[in-house]
């Protein structure tokens, strides 16, 4: 079959030229007008795309006419059934009219007939004279619902042909906007589309209101011709003209599927350019994922890993150290604690929890504490008012914030040398045992034998090191533990084989396993004749103190101090202790350890002897001990000989403090002074801050006291001295004292000249302070007048005693009292012969006289006091020296003077009693 032309086949199928030529370009058929020849091929084709379209408005018609024939024939088929009861009707009727006419042309007195009578009172309807007309009624109502209901199919089809006309010209204006290529649709082409739309059938409700959306563009592009947004669907549209890309688009692409049809080149080069597009889409993203996935990605992932790793580790570290703290670690690590430092001021405590300082202070207020902004706040006010103002903090002690927990890793550590504490029941012979020990004759340099400081000593036997700390009784060693100076490793339990197990001994049993510490017992004395070691051995069953020997842990040793024997055996067994211990300590890192005893020594300064628990110590070091702080001047070993070095175990006496800490102070080597330094004068603000804390809560106990008892009144001493003994001296006295009047209470007492401190204190617990050896150091005399404090300064115990017990009588002022006139420094040292020392001086306060009492003070203690032997101003002998001028003074029996030394004049005056 040859080729037919476009108008041909349009014809064939009932379409215009134009729509055929659509849909031959939609199917990419070459074609350039109606008259364009088509191959046969494509014919063929054409007409297997066009054929189902065709095929369904056919089978439509059809449809159609099958129900048109089908609906004449039950009409015609009612029709004759109406016509057929119509006649029927008319027959009955006529029957009916011929009976009526009989019956009237009857005589009157005839019986009805019977029939009759009821049909005339209830005639059926079929048999009624207006049956015919309800019949013709009926039919005619019936004709009318009939060619309404035409009406509408018809007037439905001519809708929807009307509307798909609109739709075409639509489309057709939207493909010359855009593309200006092909021709506007003529209003006339618009019927062809009829043919292809069923006329009822076609689905209705999508296509409402993709007419309306239609219309809408329309409007849209009359009034304001911009590019168009993409259609609405693609129902409605040519069958042809669907999915060259599936049919499915992603929002916002630009395409609008009929638009594409404008052209082929420009269907083409849209496509080409979305396909590049996507493809760049696709390159991009494909970029993206091998960019996620590659190197930056990866470190990403493993910096996240490790900041995680390091932020478990940090807080398991930080949770152990709380807990070896002994602090709840839910507070230390809760972010939302504020940690305030102790001693806060109220402007810092107002300014870490980001409250208004006013704020604070109303609180404050509040809770009746009047403070200002400078002011320091108690741990207990800034847990009140941060508790009031709903805030959660923690204070942190200076240690705590300057708190080291040594974890040292097991190549760092060493064997170190055992730490020995002896303890025992008075006159059993604990010091004779250190003196056999040692063998340097302490026991007979005491004379009563009764121990007064405690010491440390370092003994060797087969090379190796032990080394005992000499404690004046059970309490000194408890006292150090209190304060968190777990310094011994072993205890060496002395136990006299001819007196047993007495109460001491329990005590020290008692203490040892406290602290956890193994005992090893040495059985003393067994030289006596009354000596029974195996009593001793089943008296220390009963407090768990069991042999080895009979199944137990302690090892028993018996010896004589006096005799000196077994002293090797003994010493030996604590070495086989200390191994049992397997203890190590790190020797490379900077010293810390306790101090277990200090002192002001007249010539020295402040001497602390510590004991070294982890690290070397060596001269040079800046270290904090307490409230101590200081750089290493020298190293002084048990012996008494310089060492260059010290280490774990090791006890060696320090020199170089700036004051005397107390026995039980942590030390600790800083790299940097300025940290020893800061975290000395943090503990000390804190001392006196507790201090202060102590006083206010014991003069509130006191008011009630003296509410309660009447006549109750107190007296609060603050006592400093040269040594701890004198302070111990002191304490025992007044425990002895009666105090049914007067209740003697010692707010503070430590080592020492007097402080600054000291006077604010006692002017803070309204104390007197009592000076003992010691003198009032730096701008503390001319403060405590200021605040009218009183400071009673004796050089003999019982002096004090005295006085005190004179004022406590009736606190009453003593009868003597020593003036002070005038005090010089001593800037300069002269030997003259035959005369001896005289000190070039400066009057630095007050006004001497040739005839004062002087007293030559060291380092805040009395060293010396007398007379003077001369005063001179240049060569001129002189009378007295007024503060600003320079003197030269000698004292009467003393050379010994020093540069740095002050010289105070004074005089005992007789002062009355006031009653
Ligand atoms: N016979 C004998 N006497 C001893 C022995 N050890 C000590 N003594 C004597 O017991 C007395 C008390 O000895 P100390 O060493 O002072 O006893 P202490 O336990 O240190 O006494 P305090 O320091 O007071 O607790 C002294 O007179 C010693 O000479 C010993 O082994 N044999």
């Amino acid at each position: 079959m040859a080729g037919m032309r476009v108008h041909e086949l349009a014809k064939e199928f009932g379409l215009s030229s134009k729509d055929m030529l659509d849909r031959i370009r939609d199917m990419k058929i070459p074609a350039k007008s109606h008259a364009s020849m088509l191959e046969e091929a494509y014919v063929d084709k054409i007409r297997k795309a066009l054929e189902p379209e065709v095929k369904e408005v056919v089978e439509n018609g059809v449809e159609k006419i099958v129900v048109v024939s089908e609906k004449e024939a039950e009409e015609k088929e009612r029709q004759a059934e109406e016509e057929r009861a119509r006649r029927e009707a008319v027959e009955k009727e006529r029957a009916l009219r011929e009976q009526e006419r009989a019956r009237r042309q009857r005589p009157e007195g005839e019986p009805k007939a019977a029939p009759a009578a009821p049909a005339a009172k209830k005639p059926p309807v079929s048999a009624s004279p207006f049956s015919g007309l309800e019949a013709q009624i009926a039919d005619a109502k019936e004709r009318a619902r009939r060619e309404a209901e035409e009406a509408r199919i018809r007037a439905r089809a001519e809708a929807a042909a009307r509307e798909v006309a609109k739709k075409q010209a639509v489309e057709a204006a939207l493909r010359q906007r855009n593309g200006g290529k092909k021709a506007p649709v003529r209003a006339a082409d618009a019927p062809a589309a009829k043919r292809l739309v069923p006329p009822a059938s076609a689905p209705k409700r999508g296509f409402d209101s993709l007419l309306s959306q239609i219309e809408a563009e329309k409007k849209r592009i009359a009034e304001q011709g911009p590019a168009p947004k993409p259609a609405s669907g693609r129902r409605g549209a040519p069958a042809g003209a669907n999915d060259a890309r599936g049919g499915k688009r992603k929002r916002g692409e630009q395409v609008v599927p009929e638009l594409e049809r404008t052209s082929e080149d420009d269907r083409y080069a849209r496509m080409a350019v979305q396909v590049e597009k996507l493809q760049r889409d696709k390159v991009l993203a494909e970029a993206r994922a091998a960019v996620a996935a590659a190197t930056p990605a990866e470190n990403e992932g493993r910096r996240k890993k490790r900041k995680e790793k390091r932020q478990a580790e940090q807080r398991e570290r930080l949770e152990m150290e709380a807990l070896e703290k002994g602090l709840d670690p839910s507070l230390v690590l809760d972010d939302s604690v504020v940690e305030i430092p102790q001693g806060a001021s109220v402007s810092k405590f107002a300014e870490l929890i980001s409250a208004q300082p006013n704020e604070v202070i109303k609180r404050l207020f509040m809770l009746g504490q009047v403070l200002t902004l400078t002011q320091s706040m108690s741990d207990e006010l800034i847990e009140l008012v941060a508790d009031d103002m709903g805030r959660k903090v923690r204070v942190v002690s200076p240690e705590e914030e300057f708190a080291v927990v040594y974890h040292d890793s097991d190549d760092d550590l060493k064997p170190r040398p055992p730490v020995v504490t002896v303890m025992g029941h008075v006159d059993h012979g604990k010091t004779s045992l250190l003196d056999a020990i040692r063998d340097t004759g302490v026991a007979q340099g005491e004379a009563g034998g009764i121990t007064q400081h405690i010491g440390a000593s370092v003994v060797s036997i087969d090379g190796r090191q032990i080394t005992f700390i000499d404690t004046p009784g059970h309490e000194a060693f408890t006292a150090m533990r209190a304060r968190g100076a777990q310094v011994t490793d072993i205890i060496v339990l002395v136990v006299a084989a001819d007196d047993g197990v007495m109460p001491q001994t329990i005590e020290a049993i008692n203490h040892a396993r406290a602290a956890g510490v193994p005992i090893v017992v040495a059985v003393n004395k067994i030289d006596k004749p009354g000596a029974n070691p195996d009593r001793v051995r089943q008296e220390l069953v009963s407090y768990e103190v069991v042999p080895e020997e009979w199944g137990g842990t302690n090892m028993f040793v018996e010896v004589s101090a006096k005799k000196r024997l077994h002293i090797d055996d003994l010493l030996e067994t604590i070495l086989l202790q200390a191994d049992v211990l397997e203890l190590r300590a790190n020797p490379d890192a900077l010293a810390s350890g306790f101090v277990i005893e200090a002192n002001l020594d007249k010539g020295r300064g402040p001497v602390a002897t510590v004991l070294i628990q982890r690290g070397t110590l060596k001269p040079g070091d800046s270290l904090v001990a307490g409230t101590s702080y200081g750089r290493v001047r020298a190293l002084v070993d048990p012996r008494g000989t310089h060492v260059d070095a010290a280490g774990p175990a090791d006890p060696v006496e320090i020199l170089g403090l700036n004051s005397v800490p107390v026995a039980g102070d942590e030390f600790r080597v800083f790299e940097d002074e300025r940290d020893a330094r800061k975290l000395a004068e943090e503990r000390a603000l804190r001392e006196r801050l507790a201090a202060q804390d102590a006083k206010s809560h014991m003069s509130l106990d006191d008011l009630f006291g003296r509410i309660e008892e009447g006549k109750q009144t107190d007296l609060n001493l603050i006592v400093k001295a040269d040594v701890q003994g004198s302070i111990e001296a002191l304490r025992d006295a007044f425990e002895k004292m009666d105090q049914s009047e007067v209740r003697i209470n010692i707010v503070h007492s430590a080592v020492g000249g007097i402080t600054e401190t000291d006077v604010t204190l006692a002017a803070a617990s309204d104390a007197i302070i009592i000076g003992f050896n010691v003198r009032p150091t730096g701008k503390s005399k001319q403060q405590a007048e200021k605040e009218k404090v009183d400071i009673r300064l004796y050089r003999v115990i019982y002096q004090a005693l005295e006085e005190i017990n004179a004022a406590r009588v009736g606190l009453l002022s003593p009868d003597i009292v020593e003036q002070d006139t005038g005090i010089a420094e001593v800037r300069d040292l002269f030997k003259v012969p035959k005369v001896g020392t005289i000190a070039g001086c400066y009057m630095i306060e007050g006004e001497m006289n040739r005839d004062d009492k002087v007293r030559i003070v060291r380092d805040g203690t009395i060293v010396f006091e007398g007379t003077l032997a001369s005063m001179r101003r240049f060569k001129d002998d002189v009378k007295s020296v007024r503060s600003g001028y320079e003197c030269g003074l000698g004292i009467n029996g003393f050379q010994d003077l020093k540069v740095g030394d002050t010289i105070e004049g004074f005089v005992v005056k007789e002062v009355e009693r006031t009653e």
